[in-house]
């Protein structure tokens, strides 16, 4: 059971990190060193941030990390062309696509995405990834949703069974995969989205709340059930501060547990997408994988 109120998602990335370090070694010692390839477009300070600590962190563990970074106004044609040859290039083992693309391409994300080989796919955002994860055939799965399962199993000592789960945000990212994630887990899920009536009657019913928005303090105290486990992914910078989707000094006093932000989500996203690296890695050199 975990121990305080606030998830430590800073402390379970890092017993992640632990496990996989281990597996670095032991791909080392067979002279294989993954490699991760982020493909960028356009200039998006909160994408650099994000692509900085994915980079730190890999190059900590020992992993290879490149970074791909195109104009704004670069053609579909071209683009695709570049995701295509990393592709195809034996050495680069992880490919993401960071977004959000600019605005003009977003409707084709999913054409962009489809490129990338689904043995490459550290995302897990590929149409055959989504496709395995719904068919519970996959060997990767998107990197925050993992986070946050594994913080909930930690929790919840592996029972979630009957809980009612609410999950605010319909990304193919985030809330979609995730919402699946708790319905294997048997939680009743109800996923809430921007045309959802009245927010309040639905949230105030989680057991488990999940905010996956994008929106400063959206959910304050006498939107949630006393006792309830409360998750914030979402991230706004604001005068170059960090805020959670979740007012946390509003909710702190009802909750059962809760995760911060910053320390919270961030942390697991980038373990997992460490954690995915190594599997394909693997899978690409026929070793066994870890399940874990
Ligand atoms: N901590 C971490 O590791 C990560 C954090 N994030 C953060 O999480 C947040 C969400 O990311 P992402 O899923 O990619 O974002 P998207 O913008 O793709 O999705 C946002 C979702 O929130 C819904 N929404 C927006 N406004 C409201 C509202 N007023 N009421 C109810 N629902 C609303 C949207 O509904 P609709 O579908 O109807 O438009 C949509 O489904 C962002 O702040 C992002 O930075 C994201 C990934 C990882
Ligand atoms: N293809 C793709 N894959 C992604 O995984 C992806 C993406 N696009 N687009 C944007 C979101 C966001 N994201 C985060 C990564 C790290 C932190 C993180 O480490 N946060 C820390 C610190 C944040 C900071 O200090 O800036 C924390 O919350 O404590 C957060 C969010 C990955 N994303």
């Amino acid at each position: 059971m975990h121990s305080s109120k606030i998830i430590n998602g800073t402390r379970y990335a890092e017993e992640i990190f632990t496990l996989l370090k281990e597996e670095i070694y032991t791909l080392k010692k067979l002279n294989i060193v993954p490699c991760i390839t982020a493909i960028m477009v356009g200039n998006n300070p909160s994408s650099d941030a994000y692509v900085k600590i994915k980079k730190t962190k890999a190059k900590d563990l020992g992993i290879e990390f490149r970074v791909l970074k195109f104009e704004e106004n670069i053609q579909l044609d071209e683009l695709s062309k570049s995701i295509a040859e990393v592709n195809k290039d034996s050495k680069i083992n992880g490919i993401i696509l960071q977004m959000p693309l600019p605005r003009h391409m977003s409707k084709d994300s999913h054409v962009l995405l489809d490129i990338i080989s689904p043995y490459k796919d550290i995302d897990a955002l590929t149409t055959y990834n989504i496709g395995a994860l719904i068919s519970d055939t996959h060997h990767v799965s998107p990197c925050t949703p993992q986070g946050i399962m594994y913080v909930l199993k930690k929790v919840f000592c592996d029972n979630m069974q009957g809980m009612n789960a609410v999950v605010i945000g319909r990304s193919k990212i985030v809330g979609l995969p995730l919402s699946h994630m708790l319905l294997r887990e048997n939680c009743t899920v109800s996923i809430l989205h921007s045309s959802t009536k009245d927010i309040t009657q639905h949230t105030k019913n989680a057991d488990i709340l999940i905010a996956a928005i994008g929106k400063k303090h959206f959910i304050k105290s006498h939107m949630i059930k006393e006792g309830a486990c409360v998750i914030d992914v979402g991230i706004t910078r604001y005068n170059s501060k960090l805020y959670g989707d979740v007012d946390f000094d509003d909710l702190y006093p009802k909750v059962s547990f809760i995760s911060p932000v910053p320390g919270g989500v961030g942390p697991m996203t980038v373990a997992f997408l460490i954690k995915n690296a190594i599997t394909l890695t693997k899978l690409q050199y026929n070793l066994p994988i870890n399940h874990n």
